[in-house]
């Protein structure tokens, strides 16, 4: 079913740490929306509030000001139980350095969320089969993380953060603690996973590389977007990286090390 409307609204969002002699304002007026289906990129240099963006959606920390609204709704005004279904089923979080119980096999780090919210088991052992096929990590699945490749790593965490179907995939730097072909393959999977299921996916990355598989791209600096690149209909993915190089190459230095 296509969702009309907006999926998640941010308004104005301000994230101050510190005092007053000694303040930094990570997010100092953020405003977007994500519409349902769309795969939208962060990018922006280091320090530049995208880390701070993601945990405020993420509720793992409070924004000073501002709001951010899933389907209409203020997530700040949740209660309790609301906190706990939106974290534990409307979000689904993907990290850089993959966030993996090492004393638990893939099949019980990516069963691990629902056993914790009580979900319907039979429903989710179908789904782990359905998602472990797509994400090339059936024969892992009774490893341990230590005995997996990084490339593997990541793809039981993606299966993990997808097998409860959020609403939207966070995915903070998913790239960035892989090689170039792990990297390519994660990247492959997941433009999969939103063209195919029509998945949400909000990702922060470095990566012009990765950041071409986006449908759409928020260039965020010093706590504030400053340009946006839409990947046009049919435009080859080698020519949007090319577009994302020469707005990454205006940010100075000319490479997209600068970033
Ligand atoms: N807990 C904190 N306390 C104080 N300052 C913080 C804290 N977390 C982040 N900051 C500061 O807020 C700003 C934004 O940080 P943030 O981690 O969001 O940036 P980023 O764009 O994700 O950076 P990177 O690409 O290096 O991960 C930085 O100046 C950072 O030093």
């Amino acid at each position: 079913m296509v969702r009309q409307g907006k999926l998640l609204e941010v308004q104005d969002l301000q994230k101050h740490y510190g005092k007053k002699n000694n303040l930094t304002k990570a997010l100092n007026g953020v405003r977007f929306d994500i519409l349902p289906g769309e795969f939208l990129g962060i990018m922006g240099p280091s320090g530049s509030g995208k880390t701070t963006l993601l945990n405020c959606i993420a509720t793992i920390i409070k924004p000073t000001s501002g709001r951010v609204l899933l389907n209409g709704k203020n997530i700040s005004a949740f209660d309790s139980r609301d906190l706990s279904e939106y974290r534990g089923s409307r979000i689904g979080y993907l990290f850089q350095d993959f966030e993996l119980l090492d004393n638990l096999t893939g099949q019980e780090n990516i069963l691990l969320p629902l056993a914790i919210h009580g979900m319907d088991y039979t429903k989710a052992r179908g789904k782990l089969e359905e998602l472990a096929g797509y994400l090339e990590i059936t024969e892992i699945l009774n490893k341990f993380p230590a005995q997996m490749s990084g490339g593997q790593k990541q793809r039981v965490a993606a299966a993990r953060c997808l097998i409860s179907e959020p609403d939207i995939v966070l995915a903070d730097e998913p790239t960035g603690a892989l090689d170039t072909r792990s990297a390519k393959a994660l990247m492959n999977k997941l433009e999969g996973i939103n063209k195919d299921s029509g998945r949400t996916i909000l990702m922060v990355s470095h990566d012009p590389n990765a950041a071409s598989f986006c449908s759409r791209i928020l260039f965020i600096q010093d706590g504030v977007i400053f340009h946006e690149l839409r990947r046009k209909q049919e435009e080859r993915r080698e020519r949007f990286y090319e577009r994302i190089l020469k707005v990454l190459a205006q940010l100075g230095g000319g490479s997209a090390n600068v970033l």
